[in-house]
């Protein structure tokens, strides 16, 4: 079954609702121009939430430690430049078009996953921007690594994002909010069951 991951939740309430409809991690973004960063004054109540569901912190440029003990993963792009050794990251790869699988796999720096989302020059992520699925499904028969498909995926086309890309999990941020930051119910709720049941 796909995993499901839900980004970008900036509200206690929003995060133990997407655990509690089955998402299986849940990220924090450490960006501080996105709309839905999350500073040290929210630590408090995300090292409470479910002790048995990975939490994330969530970078553009990796450039700065996160404080031990809160996040189980590290997850951001351009790892080189801050090469600190966190036992576990996720390296974001920005797909633009005309790229080729191997050469994307190659730039990937002691990752334990792969996450696929679309480049765009004003964001580091939570765009809506849809990859490539063709050039992502590529992706996840050559990398020697388990695979995150991101980038504009939704309640209605992430069970067709699954099936064409064959993905490890999925990951998802304004795709399931009402507001950049407020997660909507209904959205969390279809999202995790399309995932799950695609
Ligand atoms: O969501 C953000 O604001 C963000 C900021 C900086 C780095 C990453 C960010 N989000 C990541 O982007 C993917 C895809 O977003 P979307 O579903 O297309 O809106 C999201 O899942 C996060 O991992």
């Amino acid at each position: 079954m796909t995993k499901v991951k839900i980004c970008g939740l900036t509200r206690q309430q929003d995060a133990e609702l997407a655990l509690e409809f089955g998402a299986d991690a849940v990220g924090f973004i450490h960006e501080p121009k996105s709309p839905r960063f999350v500073g040290e004054g929210e630590y408090k109540w995300i090292e409470r939430l479910a002790p048995f569901a990975p939490k994330i912190a969530v970078f553009g440029r990796v450039d700065r430690p996160v404080p031990q003990g809160v996040f189980d993963l590290v997850q951001g792009v351009e790892w080189e430049i801050f090469p600190v050794p966190y036992p576990k990251r996720i390296h974001v790869l920005r797909l633009r078009n005309g790229q080729k699988a191997d050469d994307l796999i190659n730039q990937t720096v002691n990752a334990s996953a792969l996450m696929l989302d679309a480049y765009k020059e004003e964001a580091y992520g939570g765009t809506g921007h849809q990859v490539d699925w063709n050039l992502a499904a590529e992706i996840v028969q050559r990398a020697e690594r388990r695979v995150i498909l991101a980038g504009g995926l939704t309640p209605e086309n992430v069970a067709e994002a699954i099936r064409r890309v064959r993905p490890y999990a999925v990951d998802v941020a304004s795709g399931v909010e009402s507001a950049p930051g407020v997660k909507d119910a209904a959205k969390l709720r279809d999202f995790i069951q399309a995932a799950k049941q695609a």
